[in-house]
Formats: C-alpha cells, sequence, structure tokens
C-alpha cells in the first residue's frame, strides 16, 4: 500500500509538539511493515532544510481566491528518515522560520492544503491513501472529493484524519469563502460549523475514517471536543481510538545522545543520578531531593495555568521536600509567573521557558518524577517517554494518561494518578510522591524497572492504521498487496 501523511509538522524537520513526533515516526514503522509511506508537509526555514540535499519533484502554480501563487515540491535525496519526505514551498507564505503565530496561518495552510491536492492529482499513479493530520490539513478530504480541481483525479482516493488536539479547530470566517476552490454549493455544509468555516468539522464530515489518538479521548470526544461533541457523536460509526507509540529508536536511555549518561533498566538508578546531578547543577536544585519536572506547552489544555499556584503550595506544605523544574513555552501571564518564582524558590523550583529538544530529553532522564495534570490529553507522549526513561509518571486520570498509567495503588501500577485537574490534587500528588521517593524505597526501584520493560513501540498501533486503511481498499486492491 502507498500512503501518503499530510502534515503541518513531523520531527525532526520541524516539531512544535506531539504532532511532530507522531508523523516523524510512524510513516517509518508503516514502511517497516512493507507499505510505503511517504509525509508532505510544508517547506518552513528550518535548520534540517538547510542541513540536508533535496531534489525538486514537481512545480505548479494554484489560485488562493484572487491571489496566483506557484509553488514547488521538494524531496529529501537520501531517505535518512526511513520515509521519503516531501516539502512543499510557496514563498510568502510557508517560507517563515516558526510553524504558527502568524496572522496569516489561515492562508498559509489553505495553500499548503491546495498545493498538495494539485500536486496528488498531477501523479500518475494515485496514492492508496491520504492520511491527513489536524486541522491544518482538514479541508483535503472535502477538496479532494468535492472541488471541482480535483475530483475526478482524487476522489475516489480514501481519506483518514487524526484528531490530534479537537481544541484547535482552524476556524475561519465565510467572508473567506472563496479561499476554497469551485464546488457544487448545495455541500457547503460539509464545510461549516457554527457559521464558520470550520477545518476540523470538515475533515470529521469528509474523511472515510476518523481516527483520534487514545480510545478514551475518543469517548470524551463525543461529549466536550470545543463545540464539535455532537459531531463526534454523530460520527461515531467511521471513528475509532489508536493509541500513539513512541519512536523507540529516537527515545532510548541507552543511546540517547542528549543525556549525560546513558542507562538501561539494570543500571537505571546509577543513570538517572548522573543525569539528574547534571540538572540540579544546572538549575541550581538540590540532587538529593525527588524532582518533579513538567515539560510542554504552556496553555489551560495542559493545566499549565495551576502550576504557579500548585508549586508554591507544595513547596510550603512538604517544607521544601521536593524541587521541582518546568520546560516549556505559551501563555504570556503563566511564563511571567514562572519566571518569578525562579527567584522566589530558588533552589527549590526552577523554569527554563522556551523550546528546547535536548533539555527535554535530559529532564527525562534526570527526573524523579514527571508531572502532567493535564484537563485535556488526546494521548500525551510525555508519560510514555518517561516510563521508558524510568521517570514515575504523575498524571490526571483523562485521555491516553488514563489509558497508559496505572496508579501504584492499583495491582501492577506504576504511576500517580489524580482524578482533577486542581491545585489541590496537584499538591496532593506532590506528597504522595514525596513520600514513595523517601519513604517506600524498594517499592520505588521496582516501579521503575517495571515500567522501563512496558512497550509503547509503534509496532501494535502501526498495524491498527494499516488494518483501517485495508478496511478502505476496494478488494481487488487487497489481494494485489
Ligand atoms: N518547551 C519544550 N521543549 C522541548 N520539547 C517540548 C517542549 N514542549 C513540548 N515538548 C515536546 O513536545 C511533545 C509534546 O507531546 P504531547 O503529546 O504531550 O503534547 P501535544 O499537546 O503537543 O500533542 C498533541 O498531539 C499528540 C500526538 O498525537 C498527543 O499525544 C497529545 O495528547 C496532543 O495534545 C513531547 O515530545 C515533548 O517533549
Amino acid at each position: 500500500m502507498e500512503i501518503i501523511h499530510v502534515s503541518a509538522e513531523c520531527y525532526p524537520m520541524a516539531k512544535a509538539g506531539g504532532l511532530g513526533d507522531v508523523v516523524g515516526a510512524l510513516p517509518k514503522y508503516q514502511n517497516e511493515l512493507g507499505h510505503v509511506a511517504k509525509v508532505v508537509m510544508p517547506m518552513y526555514r528550518t535548520k534540517f532544510l538547510y542541513q540536508n540535499e533535496w531534489e525538486l519533484v514537481h512545480e505548479g502554480g494554484q489560485a488562493l481566491g484572487n491571489e496566483w501563487f506557484k509553488y514547488s515540491v521538494i524531496k529529501e535525496k537520501t531517505n535518512k528518515l526511513g520515509f521519503d519526505l516531501y516539502l512543499v514551498d510557496i514563498n510568502g507564505k510557508l517560507d517563515r522560520e516558526r510553524i504558527y503565530g502568524y496572522d496569516d496561518d489561515t492562508e498559509r495552510f489553505v495553500a499548503f492544503q491546495l498545493a498538495v491536492c494539485d500536486w496528488l492529482s498531477r501523479w500518475q499513479h494515485k496514492p492508496d491513501i491520504v492520511h491527513c493530520h489536524d486541522h491544518q490539513t482538514g479541508l483535503v478530504p472535502f477538496m479532494m472529493r468535492h472541488a471541482y480541481a480535483f475530483r475526478y483525479q482524487l476522489g475516489n482516493v480514501p481519506t483518514v484524519f487524526t484528531v490530534h488536539n479537537g481544541e484547535y479547530q482552524g476556524q475561519f470566517g465565510w467572508d473567506k469563502y472563496y479561499y476554497i476552490p469551485a464546488y457544487d454549493s448545495w455541500n457547503r455544509g460539509l464545510l461549516d460549523w457554527d457559521n464558520a468555516i470550520n477545518p476540523m468539522a470538515s475533515a470529521v464530515k469528509c474523511a472515510w475514517k476518523v481516527t483520534t489518538v487514545s480510545p478514551s479521548y475518543m469517548d470524551e470526544l463525543k461529549h466536550s471536543a470545543n463545540g464539535l461533541h455532537n459531531l463526534f457523536e454523530y460520527e461515531k460509526g467511521k471513528s475509532i481510538g489508536i493509541i500513539n507509540g513512541i519512536d523507540n529508536e529516537v527515545w532510548d536511555p541507552e543511546t540517547d545522545s542528549f543525556i549525560v549518561k546513558n542507562y538501561n533498566k539494570e543500571l537505571v538508578e546509577k543513570g538517572k543520578d548522573k543525569n539528574k546531578l547534571e540538572l540540579a547543577g544546572q538549575f541550581g536544585l538540590d540532587p538529593e531531593k525527588p524532582l518533579i519536572t513538567f515539560i510542554g506547552r504552556l496553555v489551560g489544555e495542559k493545566a499549565a495555568d495551576l502550576l504557579p499556584d500548585a508549586i508554591s503550595q507544595s513547596v510550603y506544605q512538604y517544607q521544601g521536600k521536593a524541587n521541582f523544574l518546568i520546560l516549556g513555552s505559551g501563555d504570556p501571564w503563566i511564563e511571567e509567573q514562572l519566571s518569578h518564582m525562579n527567584q522566589r524558590f530558588k533552589g527549590y523550583f526552577n523554569s527554563y521557558i522556551g523550546y528546547n529538544e535536548g533539555l527535554s530529553h535530559l529532564m527525562y532522564a534526570g527526573s524523579d518524577f514527571l508531572l502532567m495534570p493535564s484537563r485535556v490529553e488526546p494521548c500525551g507522549l510525555n508519560q510514555l517517554y518517561a516510563l521508558r526513561y524510568g521517570t514515575v509518571p504523575m498524571v490526571r486520570n483523562i485521555g491516553g494518561l488514563k489509558d497508559t498509567v496505572v496508579d501504584y495503588g492499583d495491582k501492577d501500577g506504576f504511576g500517580i494518578k489524580m482524578e482533577q485537574s486542581s491545585v489541590g490534587d496537584i499538591a496532593y500528588s506532590v506528597g504522595r510522591a514525596i513520600d514513595l521517593y523517601n519513604n517506600k524505597h524498594d517499592l520505588y526501584n521496582a516501579m521503575r524497572e517495571k515500567m522501563m520493560t512496558i512497550d509503547h513501540g509503534w509496532d501494535m498501533s502501526a498495524k491498527q492504521y494499516l488494518g483501517l486503511y485495508e478496511s478502505l481498499l476496494p478488494t481487488n486492491k487487497i489481494s494485489e498487496d
């Protein structure tokens, strides 16, 4: 089978969060299973672009409303990622350093999707599956099936849409209706949600199958999806939750070049101690105390707004018996609060505001506990990385966190779970972490060893996706493969 993944992110070319990790890994594992999976994404101006060699594979043009733009598609020459990576270049739109956060993001990503559809429609053969990820690619299923310009070539190609995060939907007003290439006007409803063009809703309506990144999140979306819950309920017949895997080659404490001491489950105690010592040195913390860290976008969805109060309360309540370290960026108000706390709780707390891939690896290796009090967590990769690095996850019982972590109080448990995203729940969990670290050493060590043996690699999930694709192929295609 030939599968094209369409995405705004793909590690290591460009990553803002978990979407990049998934699209950077899933195709590699699908290829290892004997299929041909490729990725197409925007050509941002990132380091990876300049450090690698590319060949031109296509040039074309498209209209975004009244604006005609030229685009080109280039391909990485060596297949070094384990899959073919294609980049779409559109001057004036995609040639930026950052992935998101520009005033014209709507125009940028609609133009990207137009270019992808145009390029695919000109292929000599057609891919078997087009797999789109999140709202930046959400108009592709509609355009392939209904836009006059593409439907004759692409209307029969099955589309799969994966919701990595239902909170962001990419809505824009109908005043920009002319961005969408011509289609039969009675299909307008397939673009609309709540009187706006909503790419996430459109993809859920038009894709042949809809997936999200954990079974529990699939259930939750039917009750709470930033306004789309009725739609998810309505489309449940074609929807399924498939848990994310992690790239065991990139995230491996035995070989990770970002950390100061490599280790495996036999050497977990010594290995983690060395990495913790490094972190404690860099951030002025006490290596003797349990180190609780948070890594991620500083936004409400991750309950990052609760961190300042929860950490202050914990420092007072437990008389500074634990240390805290945060790596993240996002809401300026939260960033400012955390920066103030660097001084106020010097020696107990520190934060690094910004994005730092290397530091994140060191933190997974050098922390004792990883905190994820998320209000919404479609899958969560951080807890899976924590498990692989022998770091106890402290998570809210929701979404993918519910599906992947078992509280140590339960049979065969290895993590700490809290029911609510609240200052009180976080502080209570901090108390349990301190108790585990100081008073239950044997249990704590056994837990670390146990969690390092859990396999969260991509094999199972990659197979599940392939099964889903196969269900969409005409029967003769299945027997050909
Ligand atoms: N400041 C920083 N510096 C360095 N690294 C940083 C960082 N901030 C975040 N990261 C990294 O970004 C990734 C975050 O992944 P998550 O899956 O936890 O969250 P995200 O909300 O982005 O993804 C969404 O999509 C993914 C993939 O489907 C779902 O797992 C998730 O639940 C959903 O919200 C991890 O690799 C983490 O280490």
